[in-house]
């Protein structure tokens, strides 16, 4: 029997659905996905081995909870060729649409609004999970468990998704492009690309590691690498000369008001 339905099968539904068949969270004869481009259904058919259609009501109609995957834009458009069907729980991934909105696209279901991250493709996702007014208990579990399945989940009042967003939803860019640079600037210095990179890699992994297993604060971290007169604080020195800390968090706001402006579209 069918028991998920992903509507949009784009980047975000293909790394929870990757990982949710790979922990055995469901089979694929359980899951059920719709698609308007072709190319893309036959892609997915061919990956995952589940179903994909061209209607959105065969997933909405035909399962216990619907995983909303298209874009925020295009939020309108669906509540309103859905509306009657009696979907049991709807999960939104979709940035800045409030619960408010969810709720009134589709009345009297439960709605779980949710923000995951794209690391989620290799496991290692951080999702931010809040509740609508009618989830159950039960509903609430049933979406962490599906989720769990892509890394950590944490449950957050709704006020607080559009940071979220900004922070772990936006944040694997900000990351990315660090890596980016400090490659760049290892390539720079005299380094093959591919040992820049590799070293760039490990680095920004390690660290964050090492912050959560030790549970060091940064500001810390950063104290035990600066050695007096040392290299690092020569670097330091240029991060703080060139505003990293304050291009971070511009970055963070920006994408925080641009998920509030998402929600107000
Ligand atoms: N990409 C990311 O890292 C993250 C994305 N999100 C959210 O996930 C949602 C999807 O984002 P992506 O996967 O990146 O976008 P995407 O563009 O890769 O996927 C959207 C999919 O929806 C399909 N689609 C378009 N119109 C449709 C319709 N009328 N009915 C059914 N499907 C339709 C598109 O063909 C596409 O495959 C967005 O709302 C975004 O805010 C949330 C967290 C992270
Ligand atoms: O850029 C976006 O709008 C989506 C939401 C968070 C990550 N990607």
């Amino acid at each position: 029997m069918v028991q998920l339905g992903i509507i949009g099968g784009g980047v975000m539904a293909e790394a929870i659905l990757s990982r949710i068949l790979a922990e055995n969270i469901y089979s694929g004869s359980q899951v059920r996905v719709s698609e308007p481009r072709s190319e893309r259904r036959q892609e997915l058919v061919d990956r995952y081995g589940v179903e994909v259609t061209g209607n959105n009501r065969d997933v909405a109609e035909a399962t216990e909870m619907v995983l909303l995957a298209i874009k925020p834009q295009v939020f309108g458009k669906i509540a309103t060729e859905l509306s009657g069907v009696r979907l049991p729980l709807l999960v939104s991934i979709l940035a800045g649409v409030p619960i408010s909105k969810l709720e009134a696209g589709f009345p009297d279901r439960g709605v779980i609004r949710v923000m995951p991250n794209a690391p989620a493709i290799v496991g290692a996702g951080m999702s931010a999970i809040a509740s609508g007014s009618h989830t159950t208990p039960a509903q609430l579990e049933q979406a962490k468990t599906l989720l769990s399945a892509v890394g950590e989940v944490v449950e957050v009042p709704e006020t607080l998704m559009d940071a979220v967003t900004g922070v772990s939803g936006s944040g694997p860019a900000f990351v990315a492009l660090t890596i980016e640079a400090l490659s760049d600037g290892g390539v720079a210095a005299g380094l093959p690309r591919a040992i820049a990179t590799q070293l760039a890699v490990q680095t920004v992994l390690g660290t964050a590691q090492m912050i959560q297993e030790t549970g060091l604060h940064p500001g810390e971290l950063k104290d035990r690498v600066t050695s007096p007169g040392g290299t690092t604080i020569a670097g330091v020195r240029q991060l703080e000369l060139g505003g990293l800390r304050s291009a971070l968090m511009e970055a963070v706001l920006a994408a925080y008001e641009r998920s509030q402006d998402l929600g107000r579209g």
